[in-house]
């Protein structure tokens, strides 16, 4: 982060913004074979963070509504990712700006796809534009994973944050800086489906802190690059073959209720692939096209309900759009 502050230029506020509204999308980490480093963004799905100017100098949370409100999620700055990154933000450039902040959740909490990485990039997003000259995207992207860092225990994972902020699927080199590729996405649809659960990430994290082998490590491995090369030389049955999760599917499926059955079901249906989102309960199967992702998201949906579980299907394509700016008024 400090290396990040040194590389950018001083910038000032635009006294003459008065409101901004930005979107970011939900988005599935993990990707089965990347465990911290893979990512896909999803459409239709994710977090508003609308900001307005105030008169004096404060980072003010007025509401949350949506999904969630102040009962579920913090109004504090510090608590809640959206006050904690703009804090950081202004802070780290030594800006003063008044906020009032408004998050509109479209993404539960607990679900496995990326709640707190897309109101950080929603609320990195939105600050930027009250500068005279907005930064890039590339400049913001460390503190939307500051914000999900602050809710992991401290560790930096971009998987959730870097698609959310750029969209499509993607692949981590770094997450401190954060460093990243765009892997080809193939036309490749995912029916994300999300039962009535609530895991929190840091808590899934206890499940796999374990140590490995060198032989589970070895296997991992090749399972991961033979699916990076597959994407590359658009191969799907290399794909299928290969989309297989090892280390932390094992450990963490014991969460969610009917997650075998899910996977049966989804492969018998022929998915090219099959595995928790996040750290769940969400859960995500791969498909060539959208009609198979549609038939595949109601069957899986079919299966949480014979274990009692209501449950939130999305159907996405891998190329989805990242965060973006929705509204900007002048005073
Ligand atoms: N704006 C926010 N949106 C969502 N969660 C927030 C926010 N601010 C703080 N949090 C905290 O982050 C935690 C939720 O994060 P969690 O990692 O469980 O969900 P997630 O982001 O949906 O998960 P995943 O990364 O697996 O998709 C809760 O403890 C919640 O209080
Ligand atoms: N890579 C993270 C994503 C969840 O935020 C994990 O699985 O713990």
């Amino acid at each position: 982060m400090d290396e990040m502050i040194k590389r950018i230029k001083k910038i000032k506020i635009n006294e003459k913004i008065a409101k901004v509204t930005a979107f970011a999308p939900a988005t599935s980490a993990n990707f089965a074979v990347g465990f911290d480093l893979m990512g896909f963004a999803l459409s239709g799905v994710g977090d508003t963070v609308h900001l307005q100017k105030r008169d004096d100098k404060q980072l003010v949370i007025k509401q949350i509504c949506g999904l969630l409100t102040d009962k579920e999620l913090s109004l504090d700055v510090d608590q809640n990712v959206c006050g904690a990154v703009i804090k950081k933000f202004l802070q780290d450039h030594q800006l003063s700006l008044g906020l009032d902040i408004s998050i509109e959740k479209g993404i539960p909490l607990g679900s496995g796809i990326g709640g707190s990485a897309a109101s950080s990039v929603a609320a990195i997003l939105a600050v930027n534009e009250f500068l005279v000259e907005p930064l890039a995207k590339e400049q913001l992207i460390d503190y939307a994973i500051y914000g999900e860092s602050l809710i992991s225990g401290g560790v930096y994972h971009g998987d959730n944050a870097v698609p959310a902020m750029f969209g499509g699927l993607v692949l981590l080199q770094n997450s401190k800086p954060c460093e990243f590729i765009q892997l080809p996405s193939l036309d490749l649809c995912a029916s994300v489906v999300v039962p009535n659960l609530k895991i929190e990430t840091k808590e899934a994290r206890k499940l796999i802190d374990v140590p490995f082998t060198i032989k589970e490590f070895v296997a991992q491995s090749a399972k991961t690059a033979a699916i990076i090369s597959a994407l590359y030389e658009g191969d799907l049955v290399r794909f299928k073959k290969h989309f297989v999760d090892m280390l932390i599917e094992p450990k963490r499926k014991v969460l969610i209720n009917g997650f075998d059955q899910a996977k049966q079901k989804a492969i018998e249906l022929g998915a090219l692939g099959f595995g928790i989102s996040g750290s769940g309960p969400a859960v995500f199967a791969l498909s060539s096209n959208k009609d198979a992702a549609a038939v595949i998201a109601n069957e899986l949906v079919k299966v949480f309900a014979n274990e009692g579980l209501s449950a939130e299907k999305y159907i996405t394509s891998l190329s989805a759009k990242g965060g973006q700016i929705i509204a900007k008024e002048e005073v």
